[in-house]
């Protein structure tokens, strides 16, 4: 049975990594658009962003967001190990408890869940206490917790339609929405120059983005050490490497080269996604100022690179079904495939795919080119919009 609904709260949840946070605050900012042409009652909409503990969504919805945060047990529910699975199992009863407990004092109209196992327990618990839910997907293929979720989901939102079978549901089906993958209206129609100063590059100069992920990616990092003399004479970088201690190994790397090619290497361990200050580095203005990206094929990656209408050499993470998400940029012409296993080659590093695609592309700007219109192509700039509007219909016809 549905609580009655003295307050018009709409929970926000996603967690574990970056690519099921940002989803939801590019969606919390365009709620702030919609909801003002929204009545849900007397009471104005308000948001609470649910997240894991000790998850980083805590920190990055501090800092880029007003948000307030409730914090949840939640853990991953796989692996063989019989002990951490009773022990996954015991925090995952803890949080739907827990959950319980937010869902009667917060009395929310309607959930939106982005993904990470800290969804399990609080829709577990939205379902008990007939609160309505949708889950979002961001990629191709759905892993077990969303698979999961979107069995008790009252909605199924996902990025793409490919997804749609993955999950058991067609296309007209009144449980089932595509939306596109909801992005930061900052990463759209960016000012090139603006985005340079940022960070002290040269305008002439090619400039490639490597990143591996909101955690980095070590294979990556690696194959751009062993390719960095060669790299650097043909361009510059711009490599966010990860928290995992890379940067350290990284640095010591470029300080054996001589100056004028330091001088093209900027390394960061995390870029915010936008910053307080408009002259200091961001991950927006990285896409900004990209001419390419080198970077792993995460969900997010299927909008972003759009977005900035930026070619990428795609290197998936080899257990996380993110093959499907570079085929789909790949089949489409906006870019190229790399496998983890081969970045480097068993010759030369410079003999390897990795620095063959690269170069490839640096050399052939009208191919850079044809892959930027057709990357543009498939930007969905109305995502986080159409995600806001169908969690907001779902708040409104809870409470009537
Ligand atoms: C290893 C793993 O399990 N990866 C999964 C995880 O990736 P992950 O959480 O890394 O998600 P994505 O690669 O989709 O997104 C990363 C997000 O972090 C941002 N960013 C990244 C680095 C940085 O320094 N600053 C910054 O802002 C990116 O712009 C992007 O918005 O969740 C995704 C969404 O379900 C899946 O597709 C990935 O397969």
């Amino acid at each position: 049975m549905a609580p009655p609904f003295a307050s018009s709260t709409i929970l926000l949840c996603g967690g574990g990594t970056g690519g099921h946070v940002y989803p939801a605050l590019a969606v919390a900012a365009a709620l702030d658009d919609v909801k003002r042409t929204v009545s849900l009652g007397q009471a104005p909409v308000s948001l609470v962003y649910v997240g894991s503990e000790g998850g980083m969504e805590e920190r990055i919805v501090a800092r880029e967001s007003q948000l307030p945060f409730r914090a949840l047990p939640a853990a991953a529910l796989r692996g063989r190990n019989p002990v951490a699975l009773m022990r996954g199992l015991a925090t995952m009863v803890a949080g739907t408890r827990m959950a319980r407990r937010l869902l009667t004092s917060l009395q929310p109209r309607a959930i939106l869940g982005t993904g990470g196992y800290v969804c399990v327990p609080l829709f577990l618990a939205a379902r008990s206490k007939g609160v309505p839910t949708m889950i979002y997907l961001p990629d191709v293929v759905p892993g077990l917790a969303v698979k999961m979720l979107s069995r008790i989901a009252t909605l199924t939102a996902v990025n793409v339609e490919d997804a749609l079978p993955r999950l058991g549901l067609e296309r007209n089906s009144a449980r089932a929405l595509v939306t596109g993958y909801p992005v930061r209206s900052e990463l759209f129609g960016q000012d090139r120059p603006t985005c340079v100063s940022r960070f002290a590059l040269d305008p002439a100069l090619p400039i490639v983005l490597v990143y591996g992920g909101s955690r980095g990616a070590r294979s990556i990092n690696r194959a751009i050490a062993a390719l960095l003399r060669a790299l650097l004479e043909r361009c510059q970088l711009i490599h966010v490497c990860g928290r995992e201690g890379d940067e350290v190994w990284l640095k010591e790397a470029a300080s054996a080269l001589p100056q004028t090619l330091q001088a093209r290497y900027r390394l960061y361990p995390y870029l915010e996604a936008k910053t307080d200050s408009t002259s200091e580095p961001s991950m927006t203005a990285a896409f900004g100022v990209a001419d390419l990206s080198i970077c792993r094929s995460g969900a997010s990656t299927l909008a972003e690179l759009p977005a900035a209408a930026l070619p990428a050499v795609l290197v998936p993470y080899p257990y996380v079904h993110q093959d499907e998400n570079a085929d789909y940029l790949v089949e489409r012409g906006a870019a190229v495939k790399v496998a983890d296993a081969a970045l480097l080659g068993s010759h030369q590093p410079e003999e390897g795919p990795l620095f063959a695609a690269v170069t490839r592309l640096l050399d052939n700007p009208l191919e850079r080119q044809r892959m930027a219109e057709q990357s543009r192509a498939l930007a969905r700039p109305d995502a986080a919009r159409h995600l806001a509007e169908a969690v907001l219909s779902l708040a409104a016809r809870s409470g009537s």
